[in-house]
């Protein structure tokens, strides 16, 4: 019966540690420090891609990495405000193809291979990006 009681306790102890070790998206990324890293090689990959680098020309990269992170990291549930414009507000005019769209998706893939996130992250970063292809391409 005392073995029973044990047992118990440890289980219980058990479940309270891997509840309070379960991770969010945000903190598995490594916090904004881990998004600043995985933006940082997204906008490596776009100054170093003929095909893309265009749409930037008159952008100020400083304040687009900024909003880029504070983006994503809301997308990641993370402590972070995007207050910046609307998706379709900065994309309109822009006519985004389809085909540029998976491109710019293809590098932020490369960047956060070369950041060392792992597929499972990924897939759940960009199933969050997904829904918002409507309101970037063709605007
Ligand atoms: C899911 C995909 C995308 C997301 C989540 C996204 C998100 C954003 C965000 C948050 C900003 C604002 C940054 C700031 O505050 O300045 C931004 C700006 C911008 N995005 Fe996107 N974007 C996406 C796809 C694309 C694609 C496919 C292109 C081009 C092919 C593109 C081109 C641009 C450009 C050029 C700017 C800067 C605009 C400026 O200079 O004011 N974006 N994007």
């Amino acid at each position: 019966m005392k073995s029973v009681g044990i047992f118990l306790i440890c289980l219980g102890l058990l479940s309270g540690c891997a509840n309070s070790t379960k991770l969010s998206l945000y903190q598995k990324l490594d916090g904004k420090a881990g998004i600043g890293r995985i933006v940082d090689s997204f906008i490596y990959q776009i100054g170093n891609d003929e095909q893309i680098i265009h749409y930037f020309e008159h952008s100020n990269i400083a304040h687009f990495r900024q909003g880029f992170i504070n983006h994503m990291c809301m997308l990641v549930e993370g402590p972070c405000t995007y207050d910046g414009d609307s998706m379709v507000a900065i994309h309109t005019g822009m006519h985004i193809t389809e085909k540029d769209f998976n491109h710019v998706v293809d590098l932020l893939i490369n960047a956060m291979n070369e950041q060392d996130v792992s597929h499972s992250l990924q897939n759940d970063i960009l199933s969050r990006m997904a829904p918002l292809r409507d309101e970037i391409i063709k605007m």
